[in-house]
């Protein structure tokens, strides 16, 4: 019989800490569905007391995710707990997590004030919280780096006050599997109320460690593991959670732990968070990059004709990734690609077949075969344009080349009833376009960051723009998606200015609302 380790996700927590743009409510929404299908046990959505853009989200999807528990983070505060319980009330069931370090570097360097004071304030915390709720989480921040001896103190205390799950975080990621394996077992060994809560970990990447100390901690006696799908978190990211579930699921039969994660979500799930995140996935990274099924030289290559375990101990297929393909073809018809998208693990419910497939026609025109990485591209894009546009790009022409100055001509339509035309110069096209879109928008906005992928493979591949530009202080992501890179430029600045434009109409609504 295998014993249970709990996953907790914290993508959009944690997770979201290192994006350079804020998610939408709805973006949140979307990715929060998609771990309740890959089945995470808890997921931690937000910090309510950091915005009302969070506390809005952790509420949404608080009321609306049924079968995940939904968590939310807080200081060891009153005033952060009273915020966490109040977005989270909607829920049947809800978690809430409270947090204070404990290492001796942050208690007198960052909050300033003697062991004994945070000891009390986590006390005190975790019996606040326990007004809300019987499921609080308690984390001993930077764990890894505090005192054996205080951690003991800290972590009997907060199971005393009411903590049902006590968390270890690594929380600068500092420690090595045997050390950090060490210190849960010293916490079973020692702290003598251990077993009335669920010991868990939360372990960061800096050194490259957070999988193997999550898995050591397991194997010492945690039964819950903090992760993020693709890794993703602050700094070098958190313990990835693709990563930890197969590595529980394919050495099940000789480790003996079992998750409710179902694995064939897994690339689905990688994907969306990627895309929404605007967070490339390595190409050789373990479960869910490009290359993690891929075998390039003559001997493996061999090996695997003759049986694909010889160097494959997972295959494609169990976590999601199809490799039998019907090719897609402008001659394929709406039921292949709808039975495609069954295969990739999409609802009829995730996109508009009619939409998505004259979408599909439009594209194997210019490029002839389409791949699975297309069809997800198009779908995820088809819902980018389907919300409601201010600004519309009718046309661009651009004239550029090694002597000529560039220059772009763009056309516009501005809310319902406005058609602009402006042509500027450039030290590029892409910079032409973009003179052309500042012109007509009349926003003062400020890229900090452009980025092209390239999404498929060879010539023909489809060119995603990602940019992050900011405005009155406030962070945007705008992404475009095309065969020319000039459109998926123009486009992504287009969404970023649909973005600001949406964002005023709030700002005013909101002022409209206090005046009255
Ligand atoms: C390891 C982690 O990932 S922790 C989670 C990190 N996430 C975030 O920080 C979420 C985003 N943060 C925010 O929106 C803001 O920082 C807020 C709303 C939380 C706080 O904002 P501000 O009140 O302006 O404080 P600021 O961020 O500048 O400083 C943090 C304050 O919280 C205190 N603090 C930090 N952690 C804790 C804690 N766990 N419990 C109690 N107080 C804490 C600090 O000592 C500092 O207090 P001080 O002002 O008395 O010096
Ligand atoms: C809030 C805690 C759990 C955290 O993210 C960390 O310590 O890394
Ligand atoms: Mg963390």
């Amino acid at each position: 019989m295998s014993e249970q380790v709990i996953i907790f996700d914290t993508t959009l927590r944690d997770g979201e800490q290192a994006l350079s743009a804020s998610l939408t409510v709805k973006e949140k929404l979307k990715i929060a569905f998609a771990l309740e299908r890959l089945g995470v046990d808890i997921m931690e959505v937000g910090f309510p007391i950091s915005s009302p853009g969070d506390f809005e989200s952790v509420q949404t999807i608080a009321r609306e995710v049924k079968n995940s528990r939904v968590c939310a983070l807080s200081r060891a505060l009153p005033k952060d707990i009273d915020a966490a319980a109040e977005a989270l009330k909607v829920a049947d069931a809800f978690r809430i997590h409270t947090f204070i370090s404990t290492s001796t570097i942050h208690v007198e360097s960052k909050l300033k004030r003697t062991f004994d004071d945070v000891l009390e304030m986590a006390v005190n915390a975790v019996k606040y919280a326990r007004n809300f709720t019987d499921d609080v989480e308690f984390s001993c921040e930077d764990a890894g780096r505090t005192p054996i001896d205080n951690l003991c103190r800290m972590v009997e205390q907060a199971i005393k006050a009411g903590a049902s799950t006590i968390n270890i975080p690594d929380t600068v990621g500092y420690t090595y599997p045997s050390e950090f394996g060490g210190i849960i077992k010293t916490l079973f060994d020692r702290v003598p109320n251990i077993d009335q809560a669920v010991i868990s970990v939360h372990c960061h990447d800096d050194l490259g460690m957070s999988v193997a100390n999550s898995i050591t901690a397991v194997e010492n006696g945690a039964r819950q593991i903090e992760c993020t799908m693709n890794g993703i978190g602050e700094r070098a990211g958190n313990c990835s959670l693709e990563e930890v579930a197969m590595i529980l699921h394919t050495r099940q039969a000789k480790m003996g732990y079992k998750t409710n994660i179902n694995p064939i979500e897994i690339a689905r799930t990688s994907q969306l968070v990627s895309q929404i995140c605007n967070m490339p996935i390595q190409s050789n990274k373990a479960i869910v990059g490009a290359n993690a099924f891929s075998h390039s030289s003559g001997i493996h290559q061999d090996g695997v004709l003759k049986a694909q375990n010889t160097y494959e101990i997972i295959t494609p297929e169990s976590v999601g990734i199809l490799t039998n393909k019907l090719n897609l073809t402008s001659r394929s018809g709406r039921h292949v690609i709808q039975h495609r998208m069954q295969e990739l693990g999409y609802r009829d419910t995730d996109y508009d077949l009619e939409e998505l497939y004259t979408s599909f026609l439009a594209l194997a025109d210019k490029k002839g075969q389409v791949f699975d990485y297309d069809l997800e591209a198009l779908m995820f894009f088809n819902q980018i344009e389907n919300q409601p546009e201010y600004y519309k790009l009718s046309s661009i022409n651009v004239q550029s080349g090694t002597s000529v100055v560039a220059t772009a001509t763009v056309v516009m339509e501005i809310g319902k009833d406005k058609r602009v035309v402006e042509a500027a110069t450039g030290n590029g096209p892409i910079d032409a376009t973009y003179q052309c879109l500042m012109r007509i928008s009349g926003l003062d906005i400020n890229m900090s960051s452009y980025k092209i992928t390239s999404k498929g493979e060879g010539k023909d591949a489809l060119g995603q723009v990602d940019i992050v530009a900011s405005y009155n202080g406030q962070k945007f992501h705008g992404i475009g998606l095309s065969t020319d890179i000039i459109e998926s430029s123009a486009k992504a600045l287009v969404h970023v200015m649909n973005h600001i434009h949406l964002a005023k109409a709030v700002e005013v609504k909101k002022k409209n609302l206090t005046q009255v």
